[in-house]
């Protein structure tokens, strides 16, 4: 196994600030770990508020000239991003798994979706565009104004450690926005790399500043009460979410939220079963099912739920655990011990409450963080994980027996990121997407990621969305202007 870190200089592991890599001003740092081990791989500089504020003092100082930057001069610098991104693929892929702990192979397309979002709003820079028209009564012209929102404050999390960056940093430049990014504790390199990879193609300094820290609480609090920072975006839970919304309100920022969900996927009787069980695992285990959008819920209609289940569970019982960097690896390290033991009592809960194991559902001994694939059935209604993000390899299987039943079960909770349904009849299909309370639903598919796609959620699942046209206008503000002309 060649050592990925050697892409990250100890250099490049400390503060990108401004045009300078800087220690913390305590000089403190702390530890980052591979999840595969348990080891210890690298020590990232401990930012404390000073440092926070030098960010902003560097994104604020370098905001004027960037908004005033030609749009065709920032697409061309995404589109270097993008390109480097994609021919250092490799590279990059490998540090994700290195600190995150997915399989190689996930890593890499973690990589071509990070990239893709440089490319699309590379394309998206230069078509941002006001409105001319006439009052409807006459006397005066309307004109709209597009300008960028301000100096972004962007808290990143561990679970994509390229992509949930990218798809916030990307827009904001395509805008002519300036970032400052904290990205997750446990996975500060890769966004290391990347503001390395973006000085390396000449994106102006105090553009994309990045500030590790162990102390997020402080330091984002400390960005979010300064008026300079006019927008938050933030991916992660919806009780972290709800906290910094508070704090975002007080100067009132904009505010992009990429929130907890906890998704329903719903398999119908007349669904054809090779489709539906392939869409299962892409929806349950992309990632380790460490994701927002991961399937938290499989309801399958009776007639199909046994042999449904049977397929499923030889699928999710031929996966193969180990480490990310190993060869013919399907199913990494989780991201930490905590995370271990929160799924390990999901599924002493659902099984004390009556549910049976068919797959999996022992927390194996030894170095790293470890859960195996896990298929339950017979999941009670008043099973916690059938409330709570699962966030792991772990698939609960309830059965049902009518569309309104299902629709009503689906809909009761808190979340409303995404849905999933396969059926073979359109009408079904269209009933629950208009049904389902959702930000996104996959018809017939477990993947509905897409640079190119609009993705966010509805209810406590977040505000706002990312990527697609509707990407750029999360860092545009509207000058509408009344011209007089009689
Ligand atoms: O946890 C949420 C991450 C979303 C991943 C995606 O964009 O597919």
């Amino acid at each position: 196994m060649s050592d990925p870190m050697t892409v990250l200089s100890p250099e490049h592991r400390r503060l990108r600030i401004g045009d300078a890599w800087r220690d913390a001003a305590s000089g403190a740092t702390f530890a980052v770990e591979d999840p595969g081990t348990g080891k210890t791989i690298a020590e990232v500089a401990d930012a404390d508020v000073v440092d926070g504020l030098a960010a902003l003092d560097a994104a604020d100082k370098a905001m004027a000239e960037w908004a005033a930057t030609p749009p065709r001069k920032r697409s061309e610098l995404l589109t270097a991003t993008y390109r480097a991104l994609t021919e250092r693929s490799e590279e990059v892929a490998r540090l994700i798994t290195l600190e995150m702990g997915k399989p190689l192979a996930e890593a890499r397309a973690e990589v071509g979706y990070g990239a893709e979002f440089f490319r699309w709003f590379a394309e998206e820079a230069v078509r941002v565009e006001g409105r001319f028209s006439t009052a409807p009564a006459g006397g005066y012209r309307i004109l709209t104004v597009p300008k960028p929102v301000g100096p972004c404050v962007f808290v990143t999390p561990w679970n994509f450690p390229l992509a949930m960056g990218a798809r916030k940093i990307a827009p904001a430049l395509a805008a002519g926005c300036t970032t400052i990014t904290k990205p997750a504790a446990q996975t500060p390199l890769t966004m290391l790399l990347l503001a390395r990879i973006m000085e390396e193609v000449g994106v102006p300094p105090g553009v994309v500043n990045v500030v590790t820290t162990k102390r997020a609480g402080k330091v984002v609090s400390a960005l979010l009460a300064d008026g300079r920072t006019r927008k938050l975006s933030f991916t992660g839970s919806t009780e972290v979410g709800r906290v910094l919304l508070r704090q975002a309100a007080d100067n009132v920022l904009r505010t992009s939220m990429e929130l907890g969900g906890n998704a329903a996927l719903i398999v119908c009787a007349d669904a054809d079963l090779d489709v539906a069980v392939d869409g299962a695992m892409v929806a349950k285990m992309r990632n380790i099912g460490e994701s927002c959008i991961a399937a938290n819920r499989i309801y399958v209609e009776e007639p199909v739920r046994e042999e449904f289940t049977a397929r499923f569970a030889e699928r999710m019982g031929a996966l193969s655990v180990g480490h990310g960097l190993d060869d013919g690896v399907d199913v990494g390290a989780l991201i930490d011990d905590d995370s271990v033991t929160t799924i390990d009592e999901l599924v002493a809960d659902a099984v004390d409450r009556g549910a049976r194991v068919l797959v999996g559902g022992e927390r194996p001994d030894g170095p790293g963080h470890f859960y195996p694939p896990t298929v339950l059935v017979d999941v009670p209604d008043d099973a916690r994980m059938l409330k709570a993000e699962i966030f792991g390899p772990v698939a609960p299987i309830i059965s049902f027996t009518s569309d309104d039943e299902v629709l009503a079960k689906a809909n009761d909770t808190e979340h409303g990121l995404v849905g999933y349904i396969f059926t073979r009849d359109l009408q079904r299909a269209l009933r629950f997407t208009e049904g389902l309370e959702t930000g996104m639903i996959g018809i017939n598919r477990g993947l509905i990621s897409d640079p190119s796609a609009p993705f966010g959620g509805v209810k406590q699942s977040g505000i706002g969305k990312e990527g697609s046209h509707e990407g750029i206008l999360e860092y545009l503000d509207l000058t509408y202007a009344a011209i007089d002309l009689p």
